[in-house]
């Protein structure tokens, strides 16, 4: 059980000061907590044997007030620096989370969702902070105030009496384990639910626009509704448990006072003990409620605790296999692409993602990828940018294999704009210099210009000032493609990614763009992916990919001639061209 503290020992080290000041003064504040009683028991006997003048009285009433003042401010002192600590064990936890989700690879995420992470950054992280405040108040608290009043029950009182009033102690903590491990149990299902509940919110609320254009909202919200109600059962099976708690504990104490009151009556009635004895002796036993139950409470929060610092600590433990080479190239991507891997596959999965695939491309060349969905379009993006490293096969830039260069070198060399391009809530200006928030105005006119979204811009009530998302301007599926496209053409990479960027834009736009970019980066390396042949008909050299293989190679003209998949849909595309411009 005490593995836990264990655990938590490089904590209690880095704060041991507060510690020890908040230990030391619990412990005082039991001792002065049981003379209380003693004094009460001394007054009333003086009171009985007709000692008792006003000077004494005042001086035992004086005494009793400046034992309060003095643990006030003892508890004032030991609550800050306990609960102080535990919000600082709490957040250094939370730190250490974040950072350590920033660096972690598409492969984490793939394995834990994002709910999941969600409940263990709040409720595993709550409950080790309950250890580093609660957990160490109520062992010095218990042993400590359980102590000294057994000890002054058993020395100052009677021995005989404190051992009978006792007897039911072991009850009332077998109760207290009991029903605190039920209750745990019972709460660990209702935080499974709610973390299910949780997962459900996410997954909604991201894919609403899918969920209102298919219709299903109903069929969700009646899923949702199922799950709250979950929620519900699992915590109305733990207020159960809880309300069951204190009418036990109720009955046991209830007899201890019982066997003190028959026997310590009797025991006064000889003249073995005196009244006020008996007076101290009936708060003593008051006093240890507390201190019996804690223990429960205590194994309870010890292990919950344990548990989540486990559970954190696997988290921590998740290397991420994208690390940094030792000795790491730290100069700027420059040259040719040599693509060549024999397989690559997912985590978890059996068949490859990619099998066979090479190819070379010359600096400042384009290079164009088509193929169905789901033919390993976007995975080929993923390798180049070292999402995933676990591969057969190698990719080097200039000569270098990319493991080798330093990711920073990496992230600045290639940017990508991804198919579910994501624009944060602020105004278009930082969307657009995001990755260089250096950048003048003009240069990040001049990206928006080779994106065609600048005249577009200009059109908005604030023009770049203006907010995007939920609180700003709604932007079509055209001008956020556009505007994702500036942001990585600000940062002028040396290799650009366009992964199916230009589907929400019209033919012509289309047109403008590639155009303005085959002017602007001439010198530099593009590779663009697109369901249009359109959009990649220009390029240097064109792959086309069937489940995970390239089917066919060439430039535009050779794959027109070699008459295959891309030569069928080229001339499917220009027919719809055809009818739609009719149409129009
Ligand atoms: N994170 C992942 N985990 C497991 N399998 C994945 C993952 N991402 C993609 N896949 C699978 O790998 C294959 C290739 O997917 P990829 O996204 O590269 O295709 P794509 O050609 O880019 O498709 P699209 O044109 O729809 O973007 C698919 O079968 C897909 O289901």
């Amino acid at each position: 059980m005490f593995r836990t503290f264990k655990k938590l020992d490089w904590f209690f080290k880095l704060r041991w000061k507060s510690y020890t000041f908040g230990v030391v003064a619990l412990i005082i504040c039991a001792i002065l907590q049981v003379l209380n009683p003693k004094i009460v028991g001394t007054i009333i006997d003086q009171f009985v044997a007709g000692t008792l003048n006003w000077r004494t009285l005042i001086f035992w009433v004086s005494l009793i007030l400046i034992f309060a003042l003095v643990m006030y401010g003892l508890r004032y002192g030991w609550r800050m620096a306990l609960f102080g600590n535990s919000t600082l064990i709490e957040s250094i936890l939370r730190n250490r989370l974040f950072s350590h989700f920033t660096r972690m690879d598409a492969a984490f995420f793939q394995r834990y969702r994002t709910g999941d992470l969600m409940a263990h950054a709040t409720n595993d992280l709550a409950a080790i902070r309950f250890v580093a405040a609660d957990g160490v108040l109520t062992l010095t608290d218990a042993f400590s105030l359980g102590g000294v009043t057994l000890f002054s029950m058993f020395f100052f009182i009677d021995w005989k009496l404190t051992l009978f009033s006792i007897l039911p102690f072991p009850i009332l903590i077998a109760i207290s384990t009991y029903l605190g491990k039920l209750i745990h149990a019972r709460y660990r299902g209702a935080l499974k639910a709610f973390s299910s509940m949780n997962n459900h919110v996410q997954e909604s609320v991201s894919g609403i626009k899918v969920l209102k254009a298919l219709g299903e909202e109903k069929e969700d919200f009646y899923a949702f509704e199922k799950e709250t109600e979950k929620v519900v059962e699992e915590n109305r099976g733990v207020y159960k448990l809880k309300a069951g708690v204190n009418p036990s504990i109720e009955i046991v104490m209830g007899l201890t006072y019982v066997i003190a009151l028959l026997i310590g009556g009797n025991y006064v009635q000889t003249g073995r003990i005196s009244i006020g004895d008996l007076v101290a002796f009936i708060s003593y036993i008051g006093m240890m409620q507390w201190p019996l139950l804690a223990v429960g409470s205590l194994i309870n929060t010890l292990e919950r605790g344990n548990a989540a610092y486990d559970r954190v600590e696997l988290l921590l433990s998740n290397e991420t296999s994208i690390v940094e080479a030792e000795k790491p190239v730290k100069k700027p991507l420059d040259g040719d692409i040599d693509f060549d891997i024999q397989s690559f596959s997912y985590p978890n999965e059996h068949k490859p993602a990619l099998s066979h695939v090479s190819f070379h491309l010359k600096k400042g060349n384009t290079l164009g990828i088509v193929g169905r969905t789901g033919s390993g379009k976007s995975t080929i993006y993923k390798l180049l940018l070292r999402d995933y490293d676990l591969y057969k096969g190698a990719i080097l830039y200039g000569g270098i294999n990319i493991k080798d260069y330093a990711l920073q070198s990496l992230k600045e060399g290639i940017a990508i704009v991804p198919q579910d391009n994501f624009l944060f809530s602020t105004t278009i200006r930082d969307n657009i210099r995001f990755g260089n928030p250096a950048l003048s105005q003009e240069e990040i006119e001049e990206a928006a210009k080779t994106a065609h979204i600048h005249e577009d811009i200009l059109q908005f009530p604030k023009g770049y000032d203006t907010t995007v998302g939920e609180r700003g301007v709604s932007l079509s599926g055209g001008q956020k493609q556009r505007i994702a496209i500036a942001r990585a053409l600000a940062v002028e990479p040396e290799c650009l990614i366009l992964d199916d960027s230009l589907s929400a834009v019209d033919a012509n736009t289309e047109e403008a763009i590639l155009a303005s970019l085959k002017q602007k980066r001439s010198q530099k390396t593009t590779i663009i992916s697109a369901h249009r042949i359109s959009s990649i008909m220009q390029a240097d050299e064109i792959i086309v990919m069937d489940e995970g293989q390239i089917s066919e190679k060439g430039t535009h003209d050779q794959l027109i001639d070699y008459q295959g998949w891309y030569a069928e849909m080229y001339q499917k595309q220009q027919l719809e061209r055809k009818l739609d411009g009719e149409g129009a």
